[in-house]
């Protein structure tokens, strides 16, 4: 099953898939238990599609990314609570590898050492539709994305993933309320992200 306001031309994904590049030897070290492999999650956790969020076509003509979609919380969310996983295609930046796009707007470091990233371009889940905070919330993101680790097989084998959380409550405990039902789910792309983008514009323009 689909989640609702699933785009046509996109793949709907439950699992990560990876490209051929990714050689055994590296997907196997993403098996590698680092120093500190926390937070491990629950399978209860990673129920497809997501109980927690929805796909929403955004209206609102002053919201940066009118005529796209954004993804809203469905019930409340605490601080520091598990939203759901980041999936797409885990690729390497090898100029080989056909599911390496530099100029992707979807793409997401898995493992900077390993040289690992997720696009989900052209297929994914429901934390695709996840946009950046500027110009939709002052105060500041509501989530952000962080590793986490799951059971990849019967075994309980755990494998590095990329996670969305609520962000924590915070020293003082400004942000107890975490996220509200109706509440869109925003994080910080960062900086690299949009300084990028400005660059190809300016180019464009000139
Ligand atoms: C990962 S996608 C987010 C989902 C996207 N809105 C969609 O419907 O597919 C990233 C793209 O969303 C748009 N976007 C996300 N946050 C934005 C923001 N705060 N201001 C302007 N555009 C934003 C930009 O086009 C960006 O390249």
């Amino acid at each position: 099953m689909k989640p609702g306001n699933w785009p046509k031309e996109i793949e709907y994904l439950t699992a990560l898939t990876y490209s051929k590049s990714v050689t055994s030897h590296l997907h196997k070290s993403l098996h590698t238990l680092s120093a500190n492999c926390s937070p491990i999650l629950d399978n209860q956790l990673l129920r497809t599609p997501s109980p927690w969020v929805c796909i929403t076509p955004i209206k609102d003509r002053s919201h940066p990314a009118h005529g796209q979609h954004g993804l809203h919380a469905t019930r409340d969310l605490p601080p520091s609570s598990f939203v759901i996983l980041y999936l797409g295609c885990v690729h390497t930046s090898l100029a080989t590898d056909a599911s390496y796009d530099p100029d992707s707007d979807y793409d997401l470091s898995l493992d900077r050492e390993l040289g690992l990233a997720v696009d989900a371009t052209h297929k994914g889940n429901e934390a695709r539709f996840i946009n950046d905070y500027r110009g939709v919330r002052e105060s500041g993101p509501n989530a952000e994305f962080k590793d986490c680790w799951v059971s990849s097989d019967a075994n309980g084998k755990l494998e590095k993933r990329i996670g969305v959380f609520v962000v924590s409550a915070g020293k003082a405990g400004k942000r107890r309320k975490g996220i509200k039902a109706g509440e869109e789910i925003v994080v910080s792309y960062g900086k690299g992200f949009w300084n990028g983008r400005r660059g190809e514009q300016a180019e464009e323009v000139g």
